[in-house]
């Protein structure tokens, strides 16, 4: 199990440097080979045409003003204008085309990193805060942005660049050439001194923006709480802090990337320098004033290039802690998995075995001991007892949302192991105590299992759920639109609608959690009649808290510190005078009603 994880605790830095991650983003890149291919001939030609300027310069120099040959002069004039119009398109070409390939690029890696993350269990999600995990699909992958598109132009176009350079130098003066380089393992060693630094500094930086993410997440998801107990004063000090953390670690990572730039700078500076000093000492001995003047532009083409690779090596470095932590993403294996031997669960009757079942979260705490009991095809289950006594946990494994540690789930006689999540999935109507509405219409929401529903079905489905009702009332009525988490409905018409989105996608086997605890009185009478309907012919596991709406049920589960105590019909367990009749008895006590005899 991943380890647990809070807004203000760090992520743990696990990773070493590794180039491997390179290698995985060049991966990305395979599928725009020819869109590549034809971008790298656009740079060469640019690079040459950019090339002939101070070649055009020196042969005006040097033969041309000389020999006063004004025929040659216009033709040079016209070769060079004609190049600059062509480097211009290039330019243009180039910046269109790689922006394009480094968003192909984020689109692919954003697509896989969500892929994943839908496939990721429950536990996954138990463990970390989900702020931390939107920064990484969303602001991780976009610092790659500026490093796969203006990054990767500018490092192709720059090699190219600095190869034809030198290539030019050496075919002007060779010796001049060499001393241009002499300062180069300079740069290489104080790049090498920074990169892990920078590394560094930039995983803090991202740990503090994840925790400044998750906190921020956290503050709009519990707003409601927050304003009700006015504690906005003590949210904004941890913001603040957080903020606070951001910022230093912030300014201490641009500290130290913003050490090669200078350094870069003055080694250009000081190599040129040093070409002026050896070429005009050597000025009519193997250096003419046209050649010096050349080189001059040449050197400024050399060095630009090498500042920009550092700049990009640099961009690399930074990216790199962003890179860890998608890559990690990508890598988390999901504990819940097809298995290689997995079939599809043919279509299901419904019949339900747990046997010996054992079951922790955590190492050592086990929340179901030896759970054991059958259900047939078609009835009513209901599971009840105290407050964390595992009722959840147990239809938690029937959807295997996790796996049992020890004993067997079983469904029609399959281990709900040896078949394919989806198929078993796809026969359960799973409503959860979180009822969750999506951003969309009301349609949308009740159409969500069942994705090729007709209009009339989906309101058939909310008309015997009595999820019509109120829809027609509204101004849009099913065309109605929500917000995430359905904001803008009462709980119990979010109950309803999702009551119907189960009903609609017609499963064999039903799980309702809590799912009765939100809707008032009247809706409930409206509802239990929905309810038989909606439970007519399936297996159906309902927990509630309230006893008054699963009397009915065939049989009734008193569940208390991981396992079943009790277990029978409503008539049965209040003649057995146990825990189930004192749970019901105190709830009627807390009415102020009379206790009803069984
Ligand atoms: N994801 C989790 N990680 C660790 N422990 C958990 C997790 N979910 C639940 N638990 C623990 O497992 C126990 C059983 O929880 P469960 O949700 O099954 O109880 P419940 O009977 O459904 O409670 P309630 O009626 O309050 O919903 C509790 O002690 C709870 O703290």
């Amino acid at each position: 199990m991943a380890t647990r994880n809070k807004s203000n605790v760090d992520e743990e830095l696990t990773k070493q440097f590794n180039w491997h991650d390179y290698k995985r983003l060049a991966h990305y890149l395979k599928p725009y080979m020819t869109k590549i291919y034809l971008i790298l001939i656009v740079i060469i030609l640019a690079n040459v045409a950019g090339m002939l300027g101070p070649y055009f310069t020196k042969i005006t120099i040097d033969t041309i003003i000389p020999n006063k040959d004004y025929r040659q002069l216009w033709l040079i004039g016209g070769l060079f204008t004609a190049s600059l119009f062509f480097i211009g398109w290039c330019l243009r070409y180039r910046i269109y085309h790689i922006t394009e390939l480094g968003q192909d690029v984020l689109k692919d890696m954003r697509l896989d990193i969500f892929q994943h993350l839908q496939r990721l269990s429950f536990s996954y999600f138990d463990n970390r805060p989900h702020g931390k995990i939107l920064i990484r699909v969303v602001n991780y992958i976009n610092t790659l942005s500026d490093l796969l598109s203006n990054g990767l132009v500018n490092l192709i176009s720059d090699v190219f660049n600095v190869i034809i350079t030198l290539i030019f130098m050496f075919a002007i003066n060779a010796r001049l050439t060499w001393y241009s380089l002499i300062l180069i393992p300079v740069l290489v060693i104080m790049v090498w001194f920074i990169q892990d630094r920078q590394r560094k500094a930039y995983q803090i930086l991202s740990n503090k923006q994840s925790n400044l993410n998750a906190y921020i997440h956290e503050s709009i998801s519990g707003i409601k709480v927050t304003q009700s107990f006015a504690r906005e004063k003590e949210n904004f000090r941890i913001f603040n802090e957080d903020n606070e953390a951001y910022r230093t670690s912030w300014m201490h990572a641009v500290k130290i990337q913003f050490l090669l730039w200078p350094g870069v700078q003055n080694i250009a500076v000081l190599t040129m320098s040093l070409i002026y000093f050896v070429g005009i000492r050597n000025i009519g001995v193997d250096v003419s004033t046209g050649t010096l003047i050349a080189f001059i532009g040449y050197i400024n083409n050399f060095w630009n290039p090498v500042i920009n690779i550092g700049n990009f090596y640099n961009s690399l470095i930074t990216a790199t802690a962003y890179l860890e932590r998608i890559f990690e993403t990508l890598d988390e294996k999901p504990e819940i998995e097809d298995q290689s031997q997995a079939k599809n669960l043919p279509q299901i009757q419904g019949h339900v075995t747990f046997d010996h079942v054992y079951f922790r979260y955590e190492p050592g705490k086990n929340i179901l001991t030896d759970v054991n009991f059958h259900v047939d095809q078609g009835q009513s289950v209901a599971l009840v007892g105290p407050t964390g006594a595992g009722k959840t946990t147990i239809i938690n494994l029937l959807s295997r949302f996790y796996d049992v540690n020890e004993g067997d789930v079983k469904i029609d006689d399959h281990d709900v192991r040896d078949v394919t999540l989806s198929s078993l999935r796809k026969q359960m109507g799973v409503m959860l105590q979180d009822t969750f509405i999506f951003s969309g219409t009301i349609m949308d929401n009740i159409r969500y299992g069942k994705l090729d529903a007709t209009d009339e079905e989906v309101v058939a489905a909310a008309k015997i759920v009595r999820a019509d009702d109120f829809i027609s009332e509204l101004k849009d009525g099913y065309q109605t639109k929500v917000e995430e988490r359905g904001s803008t409905l009462s709980a119990g018409q979010r109950q309803l609608v999702a009551f119907a989105r189960v009903l609609l996608a017609d499963p064999r086997i039903l799980i309702l959690d809590e799912a009765t605890s939100s809707i008032d009185t009247k809706t409930e009478e409206l509802l239990q009649s929905g309810l038989l309907a909606l439970l007519k012919g399936r297996t159906s596991f309902i927990i509630a808290h309230r006893l008054s709406t699963i009397k009915n049920c065939d049989q009734i589960f008193y569940i208390d510190g991981g396992q079943i105590m009790e277990h029978g019909t409503h008539d049965e367990l209040m003649h057995q005078h146990g825990l189930y009749y004192q749970l019901y008895q105190s709830q009627y006590e807390m009415l102020k009603l009379e206790p009803l005899e069984a």
